[in-house]
């Protein structure tokens, strides 16, 4: 007898970040296809950073709708925030030693936007926040992370998965949502909108 699972349709990852993908390995999704959509990232006049997550997110995932019409396609983007500060992505490490001395001993917040196209054409969309405390970092604490690379290409100038863990006293909500995708929202995001796994 041949199960009778209903088919999905298929799901494009909208994203360039390999983390996005081994969160949705971890619970049990691969994604169809992988296409990073290029769009500009960069802040719009007083936009506040849970405003430029869901922005960001909403167009990551509209500019790989008419290519991917008949699919699901699901995109995200991570910001971190110190008040309506935004802190992206550092451009080298003098910009990664500033924004790791601005949390220093603070408590910060990291939001991430996830949008979701349905195969009809339908676009959902959401922002999860945490909230994540960094112990003071010493000067030897700043020179060994700004030693290798892990600072590059994440927001913030930090990995919460990576070394930077050993900064980290506690975090107020969602682990998976700081390193760039919140799994349990997603997951009923997906299945909410008939997305089967
Ligand atoms: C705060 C934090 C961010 N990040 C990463 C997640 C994201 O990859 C990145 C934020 O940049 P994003 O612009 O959200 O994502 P991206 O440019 O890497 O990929 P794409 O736009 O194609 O989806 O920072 C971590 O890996 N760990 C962390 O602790």
């Amino acid at each position: 007898m041949t199960s009778s699972l209903p088919v999905s349709f298929p799901l494009i990852l909208g994203s360039a970040s390999p983390r996005r993908r081994e969160l949705l390995a971890q619970i049990g999704l691969a994604p169809d296809d992988i296409v990073p959509a290029d769009i500009d990232e960069t802040p719009q006049k007083s936009e506040s950073p849970r405003k430029l997550a869901e922005r960001l997110a909403v167009e990551k995932a509209a500019a790989l709708k008419t290519a991917h019409s008949d699919c699901y396609i699901l995109a995200a983007d991570t910001v971190v925030a110190l008040g309506n500060r935004i802190l992206g992505k550092a451009e080298n490490t003098a910009e990664a030693r500033k924004y790791l001395t601005l949390l220093s001993g603070r408590r910060h917040k990291v939001y991430s936007g996830v949008s979701l196209i349905t195969p009809t054409g339908t676009q959902v969309s959401r922002v999860v926040a945490t909230s994540v405390l960094f112990k003071r970092l010493s000067d030897t604490d700043l020179a060994a992370y700004l030693s290798h690379d892990e600072w590059q290409g994440k927001a913030g100038a930090y990995a919460i998965q990576g070394h930077a863990a050993r900064f980290i006293k506690s975090i107020n909500g969602s682990y998976s949502n700081v390193v760039g995708l919140p799994l349990f929202e997603t997951t009923n995001m997906l299945q909410g909108n008939g997305y089967v796994f």
